[in-house]
């Protein structure tokens, strides 16, 4: 198969070669990098100091509010007493007038935000009469009236406010502060926690701001010197975590759970969490993870009480329409209405739905799958075909499900030797590319031959990856791939999501000195070398499969690819170990590396020929748990002549290389077909074990 412009390079493109005005990143982009949701730590604080200073006021306002009541209803008991007695003293004519004038232009004024925002209480009556002397008789029943109005709305009404609303929405903020403190960092790693940090300071924020603001317009919930994701970045975690439940098979309510059983302390993600997710997945075309989230929503809604912003109608409309795009609505249907227990009545509603849809002809052309790859869109139904088998691959790939064979088999046929054994080719100490290295040898493990592939270890130390780091900080900006915007009009590639920061020699003696040693363990020359790539991967962080070096009929040719020729080596040094997921994965070879802080991959993107090797297609897996920083390394073919001189056989571009044929491990008998399919209609020849 020819592979036409859908499947790009990534030769990276320096910043010099853009120009200024040129829209590179989008703002919203917290999602994009664990390091950018820490800051809003600080945010989510204050907003729990903003709530909690509202509700004191709102019972200062209360509290007042009743010292006015008894000031009234003392006044009240003073007249009952001895009403004709009263009324001849003029210093109590004096403070009934005072009560019914002064001080109750006061009182009006303390609940007039009530009084403005519900309209329901009135403290003067029309059919009441206001203090003048004459209306002293009729004052002292007005202010019976009072009292009982007073006592009935007033108090009570301030008091379910605060019951109902702020502090429900205050102990939903002060759960998730309890739930980050338990274990910070632990906490950021897990991606439903930062999808519900950025929901609770976006969507949720929003909907706090517009009741607040109702009441008080004094108090303010944005504060410039903080940090605020946007709703793109409440959407970007949505995908993300759709992302790791695609690739990592993993179940909602075990997501939703973990939150539970980690913080231990009630459930923590509400209806309205569930919902949202459900429907901007559901927006944005992934139906079926869209309908695990929102029949999570109903599970939820049939417990739950606070259910703010959702109807269980509304629910179950989305359910039915997720429902009608999911590829089997009927067998999905049949198994939801099981689990849910729905009610006949809506049972049946759905299934009209379901069938009513099915009528309008305009449908059809909906997508009838799963949309897996926005980013390939405009291809043809062949690449549709093509990439979907490629991610199969990747993701059984990033799950660890595939094994290069252990087992020694013969390639005599292929190689003319005798007994090779893989992945552990061998490992050994490098000595000969400097000769420092006789000094200090490297660990090396060779992990294949043809393309070959060595992982180098310890060859970065923690205190040059604290600093890299700590310069990168300020410059990660959302990853983009050279080459995207010629083909799209747009920079920000939805196939890679993390984030790079490009670190020269010149900014850093430390970026000078790990430059210098992927030049002393891979014997080429930095003199055409692109600067250090530093990539932080956020929540979901991932690259799809791509080759690093630019393919030759369909990449523009940019000015320093022209000049410095073809990648031809990656060194990616890993700057972290991950928790959990984060793999760089070979989909024509069936090789999975997991990252190991200290080390460095390497590999060789081109033929001796100096044409491009297509099996070097790779993949970096979306980081379930925890955060993945690597700093790449690319080199480039001119100046390379005599370190790596090419051969007398020529090799085009388009011709795979023989490879192993890896082993499955997953049980399922299907999944084992696709993926030996996969690897031998793909490959030429492939070796096969026994
Ligand atoms: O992060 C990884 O494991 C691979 C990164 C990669 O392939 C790239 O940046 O080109
Ligand atoms: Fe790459």
């Amino acid at each position: 198969m020819k592979k036409e412009n859908v499947i790009r390079g990534d030769a990276t493109r320096e910043e010099s070669d853009r120009t200024s005005n040129e829209p590179l990143w989008t703002e919203a982009e917290v999602y994009t990098a664990i390091t950018e949701l820490a800051p809003l730590l600080p945010t989510l604080d204050r907003i729990i100091k903003d709530l909690e200073y509202f509700i004191e006021k709102e019972e200062i306002r209360a509290d007042t509010l009743k010292t006015q009541l008894k000031m009234y209803e003392k006044e009240k008991e003073i007249v009952s007493k001895d009403y004709s007695e009263y009324l001849e003293n003029p210093v109590n004519a004096y403070i009934l007038i005072k009560r019914l004038t002064f001080d109750l232009d006061y009182l009006i004024q303390n609940v007039q935000n009530i009084t403005k925002q519900n309209g329901t209480i009135n403290l003067r009556h029309e059919d009441l009469k206001y203090p003048t002397l004459e209306d002293l008789v009729g004052s002292a029943l007005a202010l019976s009236r009072l009292q009982n109005t007073y006592e009935l709305n007033v108090t009570k009404l301030a008091e379910e406010r605060l019951t109902n609303a702020s502090i429900g929405q205050l102990n939903m903020y002060k759960k998730e502060k309890e739930i980050v403190s338990k274990d910070y960092s632990e906490y950021l790693e897990n991606p439903v926690n930062a999808y519900v940090l950025i929901k609770r300071l976006t969507f949720d924020l929003d909907y706090l701001i517009q009741n607040i603001t109702k009441q008080d317009g004094t108090i303010k919930l944005r504060h410039e010197n903080l940090k605020y994701p946007t709703l793109e970045d409440l959407v970007g975690s949505a995908l993300a975590l759709s992302r790791l439940q695609n690739t990592y098979e993993l179940n909602v309510t075990k997501l939703a759970e973990e939150r539970l059983t980690n913080a231990s302390i009630g459930n923590s993600m509400t209806v309205n969490d569930c919902f949202k997710l459900g429907q901007i997945l559901y927006q944005h075309k992934k139906f079926k993870h869209s309908l695990e989230w929102l029949i999570e929503a109903l599970r939820k809604y049939k417990k739950e009480n606070v259910t703010y912003g959702v109807s269980e109608i509304l629910i179950l409309n989305y359910i039915s329409y997720a429902l009608y795009y999911t590829d089997d609505a009927k067998t999905v249907f049949k198994s939801t209405k099981q689990t849910l227990d729905i009610d006949k009545e809506y049972a049946i509603k759905i299934e009209d739905s379901i069938s009513a849809l099915q009528n309008i002809e305009m449908l059809e052309e909906l997508p009838s799958m799963e949309d897996t790859s926005a980013e390939n869109e405009e291809s043809s139904e062949e690449y549709q075909r093509y990439f979907r088998k490629e991610q199969f691959v990747y993701e059984a790939l990033c799950r660890g499900e595939i094994d290069l064979p252990t087992e020694t088999c013969n390639f005599k046929k292929m190689y003319d030797i005798e007994i090779i054994s893989i992945p552990r080719l061998k490992c050994s100490y490098l000595t000969d590319t400097h000769p420092f290295l006789k000094l200090a040898p490297i660990k090396t493990e060779q992990l294949y031959i043809e393309p070959d592939v060595f992982v180098f270890y310890n060859v970065i130390s923690d205190e040059e990856i604290e600093h890299l780091k700590i310069l990168s900080k300020q410059r990660l900006k959302r990853s983009e791939v050279a080459g995207y915007s010629d083909f799209t009009n747009e920079t920000i590639a939805k196939y890679r999501s993390s984030k790079t920061a490009w670190l020269y020699d010149y900014d850093s003696s430390v970026a000078a000195r790990v430059s210098r040693r992927a030049a002393d363990f891979t014997g080429f020359s930095t003199a055409t070398a692109e600067p250090l790539q530093i990539v932080n991967y956020g929540l979901g962080g991932h690259f799809s499969p791509h080759f690093d070096f630019f393919l030759k009929d369909s990449e523009p040719e940019l000015p320093k690819m022209k000049k410095y020729g073809n990648r031809i080596a990656t060194t990616i040094f890993y700057m972290s170990d991950v928790t959990q997921g984060g793999a760089t994965v070979f989909t024509e070879l069936g090789l999975t590396v997991f990252p190991v802080k200290n080390a460095a991959l390497y590999w060789l993107n081109l033929h001796p020929s100096g044409e491009g090797d297509i099996t070097t297609r790779h993949a970096a897996c979306p980081v379930l748990r925890g955060s993945k920083w690597i700093s790449n390394k690319w080199f480039h073919l001119v100046g390379q002549e005599t370190i790596r001189p090419c051969n007398l056989e020529y090799q085009i571009e388009n011709v795979k290389r023989k490879t192993f044929m890896p082993r499955p491990k997953t049980s399922n008998e299907y999944h084992r077909q696709l993926i030996f399919d996969w690897f031998t209609n793909n490959g030429l020849e492939k070796c096969m074990y026994e």
